[in-house]
């Protein structure tokens, strides 16, 4: 049980970190406060809610995790390699599919409801 209860500790104070102390991930986080909040005034319906909390979700997620990586980069070496630009490009480009599928997501849910 000690275990189970460290396991959220840290989780959330990696989280509390995440969104408080790095810039990328605080403004994912403010757009989606934002994408819930039109969620809100546009009464979505359930299904809307699955879509968008999923949405929101996975751009968090592939977010943190492209953080991870530039840090672990970072902090193996501040050296400029090609081998380091193609790491945080890749997961650069992770994050930018993720964007996208959910800018399809919001555009699905949302288009309707104002044309
Ligand atoms: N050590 C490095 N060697 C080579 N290229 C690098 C290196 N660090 C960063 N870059 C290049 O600069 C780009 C931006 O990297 P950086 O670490 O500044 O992330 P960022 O765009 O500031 O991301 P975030 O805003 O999420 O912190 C990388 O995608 C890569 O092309």
């Amino acid at each position: 049980m000690n275990w189970f209860k460290g396991r959220f500790k840290y989780a959330f104070q990696g989280l509390f970190y995440a969104f408080t102390c790095d810039r990328s991930i605080r403004l994912q986080g403010i757009f989606g406060l934002i994408v819930i909040l039109c969620g809100i005034l546009f009464h979505c319906s359930l299904n809307e809610w699955m879509m968008l909390i999923f949405a929101i979700g996975l751009v968090w997620f592939s977010e943190i995790i492209n953080s991870c990586i530039e840090r672990c980069v970072d902090y193996i070496s501040l050296e400029h390699t090609e081998q380091a630009k193609h790491i945080k490009d890749m997961a650069a480009g992770a994050v930018f599919i993720i964007s996208m599928l959910a800018a399809c997501i919001g555009l699905y849910v949302f288009l309707p409801k104002l044309f």
